[in-house]
């Protein structure tokens, strides 16, 4: 059992950026819900014992039926389904107050990022059991530039040592519950779960990530997550 994931899906989202007035958990790419995709490709990772999915509250009831409703599409996985909260870390720290103590490892997976796929996760996985901690993360295929608030540069980071991070972000459960803990006693606004984990003083392992591992944001991501579906589709 040590050697199964159990996995964080934040699915309580607004979707602001996407702009369609609703969480995009419930979006459809080619016909099949975006939160499904996601229960989907965790299914087939074969990594995953369980997966707490955290949803808005007064979506509880819905997800639950839409996840009933496509079950036959990830068969052997279990879940929950929770209330998240205002941000993004709200709802991973509602999530991890439901892990149990045997998980051994926990994953936390944006349930916007249904492409990430199986090798993402062995190595993200194995990266976590040497160092306790790890991420998944690609080369910037941009140059990055500080920005000042009248809009001017203020300079270029050396891209080199800059990489773009991803989930899956998986953690010895101990070390994220201690980056949780960090977060109570100094309240900060972070945008991933290995932030914390840095804070509280835990070295974080990269791993490689995917360039089809996207998070569906705004609407062009439509086009390209089609794309992606489209293309892993074929070689299943
Ligand atoms: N309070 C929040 C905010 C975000 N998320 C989840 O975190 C993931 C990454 O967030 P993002 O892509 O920003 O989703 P939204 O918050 O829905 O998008 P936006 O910021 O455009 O409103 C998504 O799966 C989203 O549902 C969450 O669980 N709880
Ligand atoms: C966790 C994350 O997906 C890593 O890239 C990202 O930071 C989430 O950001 P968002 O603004 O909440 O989508």
């Amino acid at each position: 059992m040590k050697d199964l994931l159990t996995v964080i899906v934040p699915a309580a989202g607004a979707g602001r950026r996407m702009g369609f007035g609703k969480n995009k958990a419930f979006i459809t790419i080619r016909d099949i819900p975006l939160l499904v995709l996601c229960m989907k490709m965790l299914a087939e990772t074969g990594m995953v014992r369980r997966v707490i999915v955290v949803t808005r509250a007064w979506e509880i009831t819905e997800t639950e039926l839409m996840l009933k409703e496509y079950r036959d599409r990830f068969p052997g996985l279990s879940w929950q389904v929770t209330a998240g909260g205002r941000e993004r870390q709200d709802s991973v720290a509602n999530g991890l107050a439901l892990v149990t103590d045997e998980s051994g490892y926990v994953a936390v997976h944006d349930g916007a990022r249904p492409f990430a796929g199986t090798e993402v996760f062995a190595r993200t996985f194995a990266r976590a059991k040497e160092c306790g901690a790890a991420i998944a993360a690609v080369p910037l295929k941009d140059t990055v530039k500080i920005v000042d608030a009248r809009g001017i540069v203020v300079s270029t980071p050396d891209r080199s040592s800059l990489c773009a991070v991803q989930t899956p972000q998986i953690f010895e459960i101990n070390v994220l519950r201690k980056g949780y803990d960090f977060l109570k006693e100094h309240p900060v606004a972070v945008t991933d779960d290995a932030s914390l984990v840095e804070a509280s003083g835990h070295p974080v392992a990269v791993a490689e990530g995917s360039y089809e591992n996207i998070k569906v944001t705004t609407p062009e991501d439509l086009l390209l997550a089609e794309k992606i579906l489209e293309k892993q589709s074929r070689s299943e």
